[in-house]
């Protein structure tokens, strides 16, 4: 058998009759090694007729030797490779690897190598775990969270049957908590969990469950740097931890828009890989109180109107959102109250420019990180942009901060295509008292491809801080001066100042944050650029699967 050690590079190739692994520091080829059959689908099958094929070896999976008194079992349509006694190969190993499907799903395939001589195969398994340890990206510990009850309650069930054999089968250890009551796992990150043992954090569940992970990561960080939350001037620090999610919720936005897809699989091979997506957060304050973080959607007026009614429906199921969003647009309230914003810097773009990327593919992420590093050598403090806040006062149906695209399949654009995960901005869009008609049009402009900005009744800016006060806590502050008892303002500032006379209510919204109703509806908020990273890479092209050599990843 002839063995050859050439050449530097980190891929294996598979080439027509002769199939060479190439690897970091050899290429080793043995003409006498082959495919197991064209088992494993098209992209074996591709490669072989289209002559060559090469990926980077990174996004191999695993690789096991197989025991060839066992027969595979892996997928069940496997079948061992006939020998003929002429040709006996009696040894095999197998390379796990991650196989790109169809709408950015990924998927486990493997392809059998065979070999008559038992210490090549040896050879091959061992140096492709050489370079798989090599991946330091890649997590060998995680703390994973289950939410037994999200979306439909088969939290455990996903994670059970689809995502731990695959952790298992890439050699990642896993502490498991399956969470009893809501706040479970964000209360247990906060204090008790030993994170220094762990590479990452992985949630099983909904947006909401992210949100919880989120929240206790973020405050454990500050805790332990020292740095106050309740405090907008603060500039917090950057978690350490990735974060997984493992979509087994009702919406999973969140996972959707930051991989492509909701397929548990799919985010189960992206923490394998040792993908890191930054992400922004916005910090919500009422005053010098702080309330909660947000990475998706801070929405005022229809969306805060349809979570509050849809909490009162959860009995429904994922039905509710439907339901409670018909009743809210039918009911068409419109809110008063002044918005005032600190603008991006031109550079960062605007909500209105062409989508590129949604949520930061490597070509975005890096022309993101570019503007960043402007931004930071021009030393634009946000001390020095306080005298450039926009202050615009309406009546308003709707007031949302997309902090991303929020693209969902209901809304495969989502609310603000252009908007990015990572560059320290938010896109604040504000949709003006309109006919229900118009409201419509609007709304429906979420569903198709048509620019739901472009209405005379919808402004959008890209902004780093905003502030919302809603027109009866305006009156309130009048009020103050001229009031000094305490029990007499609190009777006053709920009083519409046009209806003393009847002294009806003030129509007032709640803030969806994330899907959660905020306590306060004046609030304050500041993005914080890259504080935390995800397990993912953003949504890939659509070349990246259409391109028939990028089927496979070995
Ligand atoms: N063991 C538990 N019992 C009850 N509630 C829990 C438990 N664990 C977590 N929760 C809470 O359940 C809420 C909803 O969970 P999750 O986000 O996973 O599902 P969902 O609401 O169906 O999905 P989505 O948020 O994507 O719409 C979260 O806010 C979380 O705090």
């Amino acid at each position: 058998m002839e063995k050859q050690s050439r050449l530097l590079c980190s891929e294996l190739c598979v080439q027509r009759r002769l199939y060479e692994v190439t690897l970091n520091c050899a290429i080793l080829a043995w003409k006498d090694i082959q495919i197991a059959k064209k088992h494993t689908g098209r992209a074996i099958y591709g490669a072989v007729k289209a002559g060559s094929y090469c990926v980077p070896v990174c996004e191999i999976i695993a690789v096991q030797e197989k025991d060839d008194d066992t027969p595979c079992k892996n997928t069940g349509k496997w079948q061992k490779v006939p020998q003929s006694p002429a040709d006996p190969c009696q040894h095999a190993f197998t390379v796990f690897y991650v196989e790109r499907t169809r709408q950015h799903c990924w998927w486990c395939s493997n392809v059998t190598f065979h070999c008559s001589d038992h210490s090549l195969c040896l050879l091959w398994v061992q140096t492709i775990r050489e370079q798989l340890a090599l991946l330091t990206n890649r997590p060998k510990s995680l703390l994973v969270y289950i939410n037994p009850y999200g979306g439909k309650q088969r939290g455990k069930q996903i994670y059970d049957h689809k995502v731990a054999p695959i952790f298992s089968r890439a050699s990642i250890s896993t502490d498991v908590i399956v969470t009893e009551r809501a706040n479970h796992a964000r209360d247990h990150l906060k204090t008790e969990a030993d994170l220094k043992k762990y590479d990452g954090v992985v949630c099983v569940g909904g947006d909401g469950m992210f949100s919880e992970i989120m929240h206790g990561l973020v405050s454990r960080t500050q805790q332990e740097a020292g740095v106050d939350e309740n405090s907008m001037e603060e500039t917090l620090m950057p978690c350490g931890l990735r974060i997984g999610i493992i979509p087994a919720g009702s919406t999973d936005c969140i996972c959707y828009a930051t991989v492509g897809s909701n397929d548990p699989v799919t985010s189960a091979l992206h923490i394998i890989v040792g993908d890191s997506q930054a992400m922004d957060i916005c910090s919500v304050h009422n005053e010098d109180r702080f309330l909660r973080y947000s990475v998706s959607l801070l929405g005022y007026g229809f969306y805060g109107d349809v979570l509050t009614d849809s909490e009162r429906k959860r009995w429904m199921g994922p039905a509710r959102y439907d339901i409670s969003g018909v009743k809210t647009f039918l009911s068409h309230r419109y809110y008063e109250g002044t918005v005032s914003f600190l603008p991006a810097e031109g550079n960062l773009g605007s909500p209105r420019d062409k989508m590129q990327c949604r949520t930061g593919c490597s070509v975005c992420r890096q022309s993101s990180s570019d503007k960043l590093v402007s931004k930071n050598e021009d030393s634009v403090s946000d001390a020095e942009c306080q005298d450039t806040w926009t202050v615009i006062r309406g009546k308003f149906l709707a007031i949302n901060a997309a902090s991303m695209s929020c693209a969902c399949p209901r809304s495969p654009k989502g609310l603000s295509p252009s908007a990015h995960l990572a560059d320290g901005t938010t896109d604040l869009i504000l949709v003006r008292k309109c006919s229900r008609l118009d409201f419509l049009r609007h709304l429906l402009r979420h569903t198709n491809k048509d620019d739901q900005f472009d209405h005379s009744f919808v402004e959008v800016y890209r902004v780093k801080q905003f502030r919302f006060t809603p027109r009866y806590q305006e009156c309130d502050s009048e009020v103050d001066l001229r009031e000094s008892g305490v029990t007499g303002k609190r009777f006053l500032s709920q009083i519409c100042r046009e209806h003393r006379a009847c002294g009806c209510m003030p129509s007032q919204s709640n803030w969806n944050c994330d899907g959660e109703i905020l306590p306060h509806t004046a609030i304050q908020v500041r993005v914080h650029c890259q504080l935390i990273k995800l397990f993912a890479r953003g949504i890939e092209e659509q070349q990246v699967f259409e391109d028939p050599y990028a089927h496979c990843a070995i």
